[in-house]
């Protein structure tokens, strides 16, 4: 546990952050206001200081469920990509009214899992990705959840966020994903079902000893729960990057995680993994 106690060497000029729909729904359904407005304040003070980020945001569904008053996820996938298609404008809305306050320009992207599959759609989303940041604008991305489907060898889900999250940071080359969710960082068992349950600090290889202690999601509206966020962890060391993950209930946290506070949990390969004792 010495690690705890160490600064951590970060060092981020290009960032992605993702937040789960626990993060910006309440349990009764309604958008966690004071969230939006301050992830936007965090992110635009990021930007302002020369950094680049790019947000991916969940909650399409779980927003839709609130704007029709519905308690329970529909089973038919026409109802989820209508309720999708309700919450994500109404979430963008949002994000564009927070983070105008602090005089940011955000984009919106929604995206398929073919794009990432086929070379020039591939290449036109990164010269998006490139140009929004060139231009000091904040990507908000999601997957297109209104129009993705799997059928035959055409694959466009990406199932989950926290896996999307992860192809973006590799792809655009980001130096850290954020992952921000409702618990504050992946714990040696399951925290909702042992009381003693002790946080990782960092993790350098993800094995099948990991996955055993990674249990499924943590309220109605999560999807994956620890096992998606592994798969996204995963991603990030083999490409040699590193995610933090973390609470989403204050996200001035991410102010904290770039300034070295070893909070979270810290997936980095070996050689990054280097703490400034004392510091
Ligand atoms: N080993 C573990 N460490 C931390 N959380 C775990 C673990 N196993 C299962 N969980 C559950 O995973 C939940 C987070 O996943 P999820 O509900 O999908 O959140 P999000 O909406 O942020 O994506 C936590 O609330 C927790 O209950
Ligand atoms: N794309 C979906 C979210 C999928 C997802 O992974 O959700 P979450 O587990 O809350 O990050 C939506 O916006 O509702």
């Amino acid at each position: 546990m010495g690690t705890q106690l160490s600064k951590r060497n970060m060092k981020v000029k290009r960032l992605v952050v993702k937040v789960g729909t626990s993060s910006l729904v309440y349990p009764s359904g309604g958008l966690n206001l004071r969230v939006i407005d301050q992830l936007a304040f965090v992110l635009s003070t990021l930007c302002e200081q020369g950094k680049e980020v790019i947000l991916v945001s969940s909650g399409a569904i779980g927003v839709g469920l609130n704007a029709l008053r519905l308690k329970e996820r529909p089973k038919e996938i026409s109802e989820q990509q209508a309720l999708a298609s309700i919450g994500q404008s109404k979430l963008i809305t949002m994000f564009n009214q927070r983070f105008a306050h602090y005089s940011q320009t955000i984009g919106q992207l929604l995206l398929t899992h073919d794009v990432f599959d086929f070379p020039a759609s591939n290449q036109h989303v990164m010269d998006t990705f490139d140009k929004l940041l060139a231009r000091h604008v904040v990507p908000i991305v999601n997957e297109n959840d209104s129009i993705a489907v799997d059928e035959m060898d055409h694959r466009t889900k990406f199932g989950d966020n926290d896996q999307l999250s992860a192809i973006v940071a590799t792809h655009v080359d980001a130096d850290l994903l954020i992952m921000l969710s409702d618990i504050e960082g992946f714990y040696d068992q399951n925290p909702l079902k042992h009381d003693d349950a002790q946080l990782i600090p960092t993790i350098h290889h993800i094995d099948d000893e990991t996955y055993a202690v990674a249990g499924g999601k943590g309220s109605r509206y999560g999807t994956g729960g620890m096992v998606t966020k592994l798969t996204a962890a995963k991603i990030m060391l083999q490409h040699n990057s590193q995610m933090i993950l973390a609470s989403g209930k204050d996200p001035a946290i991410i102010l904290d995680i770039l300034a070295g506070k070893p909070l979270g949990t810290w997936f980095t390969p070996e050689e990054k993994g280097v703490v400034q004792n004392g510091k």
